[in-house]
């Protein structure tokens, strides 16, 4: 987490870099295909000289022995995998995973390997389980070697990460929770915003309703009425007396959904009721008291929109007293599995424990790029789980096509085509913008770091668009 320049808070994964006090390389254990509920794991690869993986009677990660050079062992039991089947080695600077002699190989980046250099974000198939590889990963120094995802009744809500930074942030949501500053939360759509919003309301212990609005569905014209009430004859239409959407959260969560679209008087009016805890409701004369917990969430650049003059600086300031900002789900792909278990858990209580993803399929899943984040995953399985009828075993033709075609792009040995078009937008930036980092940082509504950290990640050199 990390204070912003405007003094809120920040939790997220990128810009939380400044409060994560060191970077290394980690390995994820994303997806036992055949055991899709299997915890996911992180291993954190600092002072680590080599990781052997093998097949083992049950699942057992650790050092191989005490003292240095660390040496891990990751035994998966997985039928696909070797006793002995690959090594991960730390020479030169870089980790070189080796074929230990498997039987059935190892794939990198959807192409068989005997040995391969190994770069950020590779998805690594060794049998029948997959993981991600990430070379320079922000964490704590003090964060565990390694990192089991938290059982479902540990979880704050159905929140769950690998990512050190988000993991940090989502378990601070729990004191958050407990207080009333308001929290704002930043993300694409279907990445989660109102499952954040639902599990701050129930940690918060408030005993009214969680009220969930979607500023950018109220008509223009009915927006006061609807949010604050009216009353009787306040305008034609208004045959009874309404309390308005405000008053309904009393003492409870309003949640503020799109924030970014309620028109500009409407912020106004929406400042009054912050600054003063009470609300007018249309046509009346005394203002009510109200205790209220206010949760927005938002797609837009806010800030962007504040500097632009569409959005009140004093609202954002307001709504910003502890920022969230979920990543799109193609940014954190190491957390598929943890997402993919939890859903088939909600969506098939009794049957979730004897699914499996046949190889094919879970490939996909892991290169697909989810444009429409977590909500589209959820479709694609509950849709696959109604293909799968009374079977146990999700096959590629249970996914939609589109994910299904993800398997092309994995047999080339390419990086996920998110990476690809992220970088791609980056650079038409740079060069529109002359490397003027900053700029591009507002026309992307982002912070400058967070740019700073993209080019890295994506080995972009500023300096040569300067020119
Ligand atoms: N971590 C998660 N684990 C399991 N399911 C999740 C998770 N995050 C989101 N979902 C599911 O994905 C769907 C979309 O989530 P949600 O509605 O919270 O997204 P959103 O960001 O608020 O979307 P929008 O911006 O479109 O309103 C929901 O059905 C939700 O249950």
């Amino acid at each position: 987490m990390s204070r912003l320049d405007d003094g809120t808070l920040s939790i997220v994964e990128d810009s939380s870099d400044a409060a994560a006090s060191a970077r290394g390389a980690h390995l994820f254990l994303v997806l036992e295909s055949l055991k899709p509920l299997a915890p996911p794991v992180r291993i954190s690869l600092s002072g680590v000289a080599q990781v052997v993986f093998g097949r083992g009677s049950s699942r057992a990660i650790g050092r191989q022995q005490l003292g240095n050079p660390i040496q891990l062992s990751v035994r998966v039991a997985d039928p696909w995998l070797s006793s002995m089947h690959a090594r991960l080695t730390y020479v030169l600077r870089r980790w070189i995973l080796e074929d230990a002699g498997s039987k059935n190989g190892c794939t990198v980046q959807g192409a068989r390997q005997t040995q391969a250099q190994l770069e950020d974000g590779d998805i690594i198939e060794l049998g029948y389980t997959f993981f991600i590889f990430r070379e320079e990963l922000p964490h704590d120094v003090g964060d565990p070697m390694i990192f089991e995802a938290p059982a479902p009744d540990q979880r704050i809500g159905k929140l769950a990460t690998l990512l050190p930074s988000l993991e940090r942030g989502f378990s601070r949501l729990a004191s958050v929770a407990k207080s009333t500053v308001s929290v704002l939360i930043e993300g694409e759509t279907g990445t989660g915003k109102e499952v954040i919003a639902r599990a701050l309301h129930e940690q918060s212990e408030r005993k009214g309703d969680f009220v969930a609005i979607n500023c950018g569905a109220l008509p223009r014209d009915l927006v006061e009425g609807e949010l604050f009430g009216y009353r009787r004859g306040a305008f034609s239409g208004a045959t009874e007396d309404r309390p308005g959407l405000l008053r309904s959260a009393d003492r409870g969560t309003l949640f503020l959904d799109e924030i970014g679209d309620l028109p500009a008087p409407s912020q106004a009016a929406l400042l009054r009721v912050l600054q003063e805890r009470e609300v007018r409701p249309v046509g009346a004369t005394k203002p009510i008291p109200v205790d209220l917990r206010v949760v927005a969430a938002t797609h837009r650049p806010l800030e962007r929109m504040v500097e632009e003059g569409t959005f009140r600086a004093d609202l954002f300031a307001r709504l910003a007293g502890y920022r969230v900002e979920l990543p799109p789900l193609a940014m954190r792909r190491e957390d598929l599995g943890v997402i993919m278990g939890t859903i088939l858990r909600e969506l098939a209580p009794e049957r979730a424990a004897s699914l499996e993803f046949a190889p094919r399929a879970a490939r996909a899943l892991l290169y697909y790029p989810w444009p429409g984040n977590v909500r589209e995953l959820e479709k694609c399985l509950e849709s696959a789980l109604v293909l799968v009828g009374e079977g146990t075993r999700i096959e590629l033709e249970h996914l939609p096509v589109a994910v299904q075609a993800a398997l092309t792009e994995a047999g080339t040995g390419r990086r996920p085509a998110e990476g690809n078009a992220e970088r791609e937008k980056l650079v038409g930036l740079m060069r529109e913008h002359k490397g003027n980092v900053a700029a591009v940082a507002r026309t992307m509504g982002k912070a400058r770091m967070q740019i700073q950290r993209w080019l890295k990640r994506y080995d972009i050199d500023a300096e040569s668009f300067r020119k």
